[in-house]
């Protein structure tokens, strides 16, 4: 919006980028300019989904409309809410999480178990994709158009472009398959999340290990856009290398996509669900608090998730088995909110048993924790 002036922020300021020797995933990086260079240039980029998504559920987009200034500015605008609301309006605008299963609003630190029987150290707001649904702490306020803008062109651009590459490497005829699940003027639990980390301790525990901030996990979200900032703390679980935590790269600018466990379930597990966590970064980085944005994507209210086995040759092909018995099959609403509600709260999720993972009951369904 040149000449116009935006109102004013906190600026957080981010750390510095690591000079540590520390071991990255390597993730494919996918030209978004390329979408619109017509179907071929499409379908090389489904392919190149495609490989990333039965490899990793991981991948990185550069290109796709967002600049590094519109990410920053996002960022800041997160940073000032958390730093200008009162105590007693965030609790009074606290997101009825165990009540409702719902996000909106501020999760307060604390909320969360951690394997190691901690707690968080990490502070949420989370925006409804139709900010009036949301609670509107006062210095939220002047910053609400652009924050709705900001979410209309992630969902409606980037989001869209995303899942029509989906449909294209699963061969789904209608292109627009997934959008319609998504579509803009109907319901659903959908968000924009703004995120601090706050590092006040910045010891190591006696035995050298890195200090867990946020537990190994698969999103309950069908897809996650990580906007990419400094920190090296994300690390994501390689199954292409032994199931070794390895660090995700900065790339300024970039969005990580992050398919969540709705996009496992469509696909019978031929898309991944990436497993991440978050740590303690380097000795170079401590000290510092950690400021971000994601939005996370799930279908509208009553679509049904399971298999796409009718629709998708691809997953025929493929010999996947469907996820769940047709009468099992959760709603997008029904396993979201049940989801939401029992993050961080369960003894397996504090981690009663070692090993490699938990598995939990969500209603009638499944989640898994990771260590
Ligand atoms: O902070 C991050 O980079 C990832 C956060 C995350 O995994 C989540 O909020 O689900
Ligand atoms: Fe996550």
């Amino acid at each position: 919006m040149p000449g116009q002036k935006l109102p004013e922020v906190d600026h957080f300021v981010p750390v510095e980028p690591s000079k540590e020797p520390i071991e990255f995933v390597e993730l494919k990086v996918l030209d978004f300019s390329k979408y619109n260079d017509g179907p071929e240039a499409r379908k090389q980029l489904a392919e190149e989904v495609r490989q990333a998504m039965t490899t990793q559920g991981f991948f990185t987009i550069i290109n796709h409309g967002i600049s590094q200034s519109e990410i920053e500015r996002q960022v800041d605008i997160g940073h000032t809410i958390f730093k200008r609301t009162p105590p007693e309006e965030k609790e009074s605008l606290k997101a009825p999480i165990v009540e409702k299963g719902s996000y909106f609003g501020f999760k307060p630190r604390g909320h969360w178990r951690l394997m190691t029987g901690k707690k968080d150290n990490i502070e949420n707001f989370n925006v409804s994709r139709d900010m009036k649904q949301t609670p509107q702490p006062t210095a939220m306020k002047p910053f609400i158009p652009e924050i709705q803008k900001f979410i209309d062109f992630t969902h409606n651009d980037i989001l869209f472009k995303i899942y029509r590459l989906f449909a294209i490497a699963l061969e789904i005829n209608d292109e627009d398959f997934f959008v319609k699940l998504h579509s803009y003027e109907k319901h659903d639990e959908s968000w924009l999340r703004y995120m601090e980390y706050y590092d006040e301790n910045p010891v190591n525990t006696a035995n050298g290990e890195k200090t867990l901030w946020l537990g190994g996990h698969q999103d309950l979200s069908a897809l996650s856009l990580l906007f990419s900032q400094p920190m090296s703390s994300l690390q994501v679980r390689d199954y292409d290398d032994d199931s070794k935590w390895k660090y995700v790269a900065h790339t300024p600018g970039a969005i990580i996509v992050n398919a969540g466990e709705i996009v496992k379930w469509w696909t019978g597990d031929y898309f991944k669900a990436a497993i991440h966590r978050v740590i303690e970064p380097p000795k170079d980085q401590r000290g510092h608090d950690r400021s971000s944005v994601f939005y996370f994507a799930v279908p509208n209210d009553d679509v049904v998730i399971n298999t796409l086995l009718e629709e998708s040759p691809v997953l025929r092909a493929a010999g996947v088995e469907r996820a769940h018995r047709p009468e099992d099959a959760p709603t997008s609403k029904e396993w979201v909110n049940a989801r939401v509600k029992m993050t961080g709260q369960k003894a397996a999720f504090a981690g009663e048993s070692s090993g490699g993972s938990v598995v939990e009951k969500v209603g009638k369904v499944t989640t898994t924790w990771f260590r």
